[in-house]
């Protein structure tokens, strides 16, 4: 017997000793589900199957790549070189490649990314004469996207009246002429967008029977993992392939199902069951990877969706640790506990940063969790995505705060002269840095002088120059009075920085709205630092931090141990041994957009399942009272999810709260002076009201810390009788001694050395020291 045949259990050695016919392998998550589909690879070209005759389909191109270095290791990696495999993307594009002259497309064919294909419908809204605001190119591109996937052709379209109809009845009855000039457009350009990657493929194997068979003769193994998640267009390929010799392995989990927004369909598992009545079904039941408490407590939570197929998983591991559930003051505090709890674990158990994952349902969480690691020294990386101050988005907004005080910062104002679109093209910025170079002046210098230098640029284009100029000047004006937070706020709103995306109302968009509000939540958080430090809170210092951390980021080795940030979508299939999710808040997770039906609230469930069944060891639940979501400071409440959990696999670090809304004993009067739109508090009272929160409810402390507080409640000190000498604790730096201090009153400075961070000087006022010795 096979030694890796050894290293299965009973139900899963089945499904890889299966060879031929249809087979559906449906089971919960760390199950084993693809680990069977590697060794069933692995047993087939070990039975003599030639490497070429296999297509494995993955969720990413880098599950692929590991799927496949563990086959290399059974079989030899030059035989497993050979196998196909990847994203339905990456293996179709591929095919493409050598048969698009068929479809007329040259085999060169470019593929569109979402931006080109934006700016491509934006000019076909523009050249149709319909109004912007009622076609959204984002929103158009998105109806767009999801005809394709559903392999709804323009054809097809126009043959349905009921297409049509719809459109008429979201006002927006031009689609379909958008559709397929916008497919027209791209045909003539010899390009393809994604999604066209799979419904070419399906017209190439629809319209070519050659074709077809040359590649169901190829294929005769077909595997697609995370089944669940695949959409019609896929499907129809899949089935299309198998239709010969119907050697199709499909794996999935009804219960990680999350993509339905991107036209996945859940439904496929089960048309796959009356697609091949022949069908083997196999059921993994043990889990392998976490401890029971995280198994038992995943089920308890998944076991409220009405939609879903019976299966059981259990385990025969540990119970380990319960699940720790953690209540902060405010989302940074929550990343600061995340940062802190990270670095005590590695100390504590010695570990490395690889072990541990941070899930969160919006990008612009990352912000806070970054900041925190990044004070923290710990090394992190974005996983499928890029780190905060690396987005567009935000680099748009910094490279305005960067003009303000350095106007002659070229690259800032090259990327930001014409964002948001004011009609400044680019033969005129041309024109201007030439001018710059020979005057050897800045371009903003040319651009005040505009009307001094004969450039040939035209009277309206002057305008638009000078328009941008006046708006520039006065921001510089006001920023020599404001402080950063005031100043990056203000150039929000004259700019029209959000409000395009706002508008917008694609999901991207929404995203790209929240990380600039988190931007400016971040700034705040940096000036309220500062104050506390006694230190300078200027656009220029906060400027400069930021490119520390952006040099942070450059500094990163591909390889070096870190802590992987991701959004739950992008955690699918992995595994870490500690798992923090953050932000379980209603309307956060699950997501305000989507608690509309229940379907809507099941997937939401569902994502919840799939974040907590990636940790192996240790799962950590964060909240926070207070957070800035859409520019308001929000009271949040704990999200249902936190309720569904058995309480028995629960361990509060902080009581659990028995009225979560902070309403009450909050004085909203301190919002009456934010102006309307964004409500952004003033640092400083934010400041105070968490201090208000930690005096009036209970001070938050670290599991591991407990001790300390008990034995230092009696002395326990905000500010005050402070003596050289004594050993503090700071709410962020963690345990040091005092080592001189200095001024009276509200100005009172202590110098204290933390172990953590080194020599700092504090302002008593707002440094919430307690006394520990
Ligand atoms: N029979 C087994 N003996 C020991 N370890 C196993 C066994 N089966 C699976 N594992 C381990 O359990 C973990 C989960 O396996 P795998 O990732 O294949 O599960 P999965 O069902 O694909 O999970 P998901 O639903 O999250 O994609 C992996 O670390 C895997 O190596
Ligand atoms: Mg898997």
């Amino acid at each position: 017997m096979n030694t890796y045949l050894n290293t299965l259990n009973e139900a899963q050695k089945q499904a890889v000793l299966q060879k031929d016919g249809p087979m559906i392998i449906i089971a919960g998550a760390g199950s084993g589900k693809t680990r069977v589909l590697t060794y069933r690879i692995a047993h087939l070209m070990q039975q003599g199957v030639d490497s070429f005759n296999i297509l494995s389909l993955t969720f990413t191109n880098k599950a692929a790549k590991e799927m496949k270095a563990r086959i290399g290791g059974v079989v030899g990696d030059s035989e497993s070189k050979n196998l196909w495999m990847g994203t339905f993307h990456s293996v179709f594009a591929r095919i493409l490649r050598s048969e698009a002259d068929k479809l007329g497309f040259p085999t060169n064919f470019t593929i569109y990314d979402s931006q080109d294909s934006v700016r491509l419908i934006s000019s076909i809204i523009k050249e149709l004469g319909l109004d912007k605001e009622r076609y959204k190119p984002k929103q158009i591109l998105g109806r767009i996207s999801s005809f394709k996937n559903s392999l709804v052709t323009v054809r097809a379209y126009h043959n349905n009246p009921e297409y049509l109809k719809q459109d008429t009845e979201a006002s927006r009855p031009k689609v379909g002429e958008i559709y397929k000039e916008y497919v027209d457009r791209c045909f003539k350009a010899g390009a393809m967008d994604f999604d066209d990657l799979l419904l070419r493929t399906n017209e190439l194997l629809a319209r070519f029977p050659d074709v077809l068979a040359k590649y169901q003769d190829r294929f005769r193994y077909i595997m697609v993992d995370e089944y669940q998640d695949t959409n019609h267009s896929q499907y129809i390929i899949v089935r299309a392939l198998a239709d010969k010799f119907g050697n199709i392995c499909v794996v999935g989990d009804d219960s990680q199902s999350i993509y339905s927004f991107r036209g996945a369909n859940i439904q496929n598992i089960l048309n796959f069951q009356k697609d091949y009545p022949d069908v083997k079904t196999f059921k993994l039941e043990q889990n392998y990877r976490s401890t029971s408490n995280i198994v038992n407590a995943a089920n308890s939570v998944i076991a409220r969706n009405k939609t879903k197929l019976d299966k059981e998983v259990w385990t025969s591991n540990d119970p380990g640790e319960a699940i720790n559930v953690m209540r902060t003051i405010s989302d940074g505090e929550e990343g600061r506990f995340v940062a802190q709890s990270i670095w005590e674990n590695q100390m504590n158990h010695q570990l490395s940063s690889d072990d541990f994952c941070v899930l969160y349902r919006t990008n612009s969480q990352s912000r806070a969790i970054e900041d925190a690691l990044r004070k923290k020294g710990i090394d992190y990386k974005i996983y499928g995505g890029m780190s905060f101050y690396q987005r567009k988005e935000i680099k748009d907004l910094l490279s305005y705060l960067r003009i303000l005080i350095n106007p002659n910062d070229e690259e800032a104002l090259k990327r930001i002269i014409n964002y948001p679109a004011r009609g400044i093209g680019a033969t005129t910025i041309d024109k201007l840095t030439i001018a710059a170079n020979h005057y050897k002046k800045s371009i903003f210098d040319i651009i005040k002088y505009i009307d001094k230098i004969d450039l040939k640029i035209n009277s309206g284009t002057k305008n638009k120059l000078q328009n941008f100029m006046n708006m520039m000047q006065s921001l510089q004006i006001e920023s020599q009075t404001k402080n950063a937070f005031e100043i990056a706020e203000i150039v929000v709103k004259k700019t029209l920085l959000i409000k395009d995306l706002e508008k917008d109302g694609t999901p991207e968009a929404v995203s790209k709205v929240e990380n600039v509000q988190e931007l400016l939540n971040g700034i705040k958080d940096f000036i309220t630092d500062k104050i506390e430090e006694g230190a300078d809170a200027s656009l220029t210092t906060f400027l400069e931090d930021v490119a520390l951390a952006t040099d942070f980021d450059s500094d990163k080795e591909e390889n070096k141990p870190s802590v992987s940030l991701m959004t739950i979508h992008q955690s699918k299939g992995l595994e870490y041994m500690y798992v923090y999710v953050v932000g379980l808040e209603e309307n956060l997770f699950p997501s305000a957009m989507s608690m509309n039906t229940r379907s809507e609230l099941e997937e939401e469930r569902r994502l919840f399942y799939v974040a907590l069944t990636r940790a192996e060891k240790v799962a950590y639940l964060t909240y926070a009272q207070t957070r800035y979501r859409w520019g308001k400071l929000v009271d949040a409440e704990p999200s249902r999810f936190l309720e569904e959990i058995d309480d028995q696999y629960l361990n509060y670090i902080t009581p659990k709260s028995t009225n979560p809304s902070i309403n009450n004993f909050v004085d909203k009067s301190i919002f009456d002076d934010a102006p309307k739109g964004i409500r952004f508090q003033k640092p400083i009272q934010r400041k105070k009201m968490e201090r208000n929160l930690v005096k009036k409810k209970e001070i938050i402390i670290p599991k591991n810390l407990k001790k300390v507080s008990q034995t230092s409640s009696k002395s326990n000190l905000f500010d005050g009788n402070i003596v050289v000498g004594n050993f503090v604790e700071h709410n962020r730096f963690g345990k040091g001694e005092v080592l001189a201090l200095e001024g009276s009153g509200p100005n009172k400075k202590a110098e204290i050395k933390f172990g953590t961070v080194g020599k700092k000087k504090l302002l008593l006022q707002f440094a919430k020291l307690k006394v520990i010795g």
